[in-house]
């Protein structure tokens, strides 16, 4: 039989749930700080793009010679490697080209579409994708499209690319998105190795914890008669028998065929789930009970050490609660009870088979009555 006590130990299963919970935890708020940070940084990229279209779009619309000198000044910075205007009439003007007027190819189309759905204030962002500028200047980027406003009225869509090789080494989220896509590092692996292996040792406490509580109520089951729900005859151990044991006690329900035969045996099963709802209520804590057979059960009363407990009393108590019980369409019932007195040493079976001969005086004695075994018993059953 499996040691339940020692499956779901502190050590062995709630230590690694804690530490392997502890460490997930701990990845997971790396990455998502880092996410944090990610999302921060390349908000305000957008936004101040967004402004540097805006006065794109005022320099566009003034003469050639400040617009040049403004295209100038943007693309002086190494972090923005495109920025484009595209218009309504589905021309875009591009800093490579900045009077021609060329129409969009099918990725522009796709971002402006992107944008123009979105408020003023939203953006569409991509993957981080390879560029190609010329056959020798490949970059990685991530374009950002937003729809562009003036006076409330939409003007066309901005685009702008993020450079994402010449991000600066504070934003983890950028280079970790792009060196997942092209040259994974040592930190990714360890990282998300690291995670991969806390959420599998996560799940597996998990589900060893469900497997052993799944057991433990197959096992339950199987221990306990399905009737009355207490233990069955089965799982008696003359093992579990010590200084504790004070009295076996049979109890058997006087002239149970006839409530079957008068009744029938729907009626019978609920006189016998009465009578042992009826001793679960009376018994101790510490007394265990037993399915014996049909409407026969046996209570183990047990106590401390030194206890000598009133065993005549307590069945006697109990008897008086079953001749009680009042269930509709039940007949009232008594019930016989025989019981041994347990001494540290005595033979299990014989203790049993006491107890028994005592429930049968109390039945050939006029039943309804509880009976302590003595020797003068053995004797007369024997005669
Ligand atoms: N309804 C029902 N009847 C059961 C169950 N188990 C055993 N029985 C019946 O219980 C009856 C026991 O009858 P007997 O052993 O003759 O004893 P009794 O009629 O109680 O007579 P005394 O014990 O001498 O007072 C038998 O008819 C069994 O078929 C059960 O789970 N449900």
């Amino acid at each position: 039989m499996f040691d339940f006590k020692s499956v779901f130990s502190f050590k062995k299963t709630y230590i690694p749930l804690i530490l392997s919970g502890f460490f997930t935890v701990l990845v997971l708020q790396n990455e998502y700080q880092n996410i944090q940070s990610a999302i921060k940084f390349a908000f305000d990229r957008v936004k101040s793009n967004r402004e540097i279209n805006q006065l794109f779009i005022t320099y566009s619309r003034t003469i050639s010679l400040q617009r040049d000198r403004f295209i100038e000044q943007v693309y002086e910075s190494d972090v923005f490697h495109g920025l484009n205007f595209a218009f309504e009439d589905g021309t875009v003007i591009t800093n490579s080209d900045i009077d021609k007027h060329s129409t969009f190819d099918r990725r522009g189309r796709a971002w402006y579409v992107c944008a123009k759905k979105k408020k003023q204030g939203e953006y569409c962002v991509t993957d981080v994708y390879l560029d190609v500028l010329t056959p020798s200047r490949l970059r990685h980027v991530i374009t950002f499209s937003y729809p562009v406003y003036e006076d409330g009225k939409f003007l066309g869509v901005g685009v702008s690319d993020i450079n994402v090789d010449a991000l600066n080494a504070d934003t983890h989220f950028m280079k970790l998105e792009y060196y997942r896509r092209e040259k994974p590092s040592m930190d990714f692996y360890v990282m998300n190795i690291t995670a991969c292996f806390f959420m599998i040792f996560l799940v597996l406490c998990i589900l060893r914890v469900l497997f052993f509580v799944l057991v433990d109520k197959v096992f339950t089951q199987s221990r306990h008669d399905l009737l009355t729900g207490l233990k069955r005859r089965e799982h008696f151990s003359s093992d579990k028998i010590d200084a504790r044991t004070k009295a076996f006690c049979f109890l058997d329900i006087d002239h149970f065929k006839s409530i079957n035969d008068t009744y029938g045996h729907d009626v019978g099963d609920k006189a016998i789930k009465s009578f042992s709802d009826c001793i679960r209520n009376s018994i101790r804590a510490e007394d265990v009970v037993f399915r014996w057979g049909g409407e026969e059960f046996l209570i183990l009363v047990r106590g401390k050490k030194d206890e000598k407990p009133d065993v005549p009393s307590m069945m006697t108590r109990l008897c008086e609660q079953v001749e009680a019980i009042n269930i509709k369409g039940v007949p009232k019932f008594t019930v016989s009870v025989g019981f041994y007195e347990y001494r540290v040493g005595d033979d299990v079976d014989l203790c049993i088979k006491n107890a028994d001969i005592a429930l049968y005086k109390a039945k050939r004695s006029g039943r309804n009555r509880v009976i302590r075994y003595d020797s003068s018993l053995a004797m007369d059953t024997l005669g």
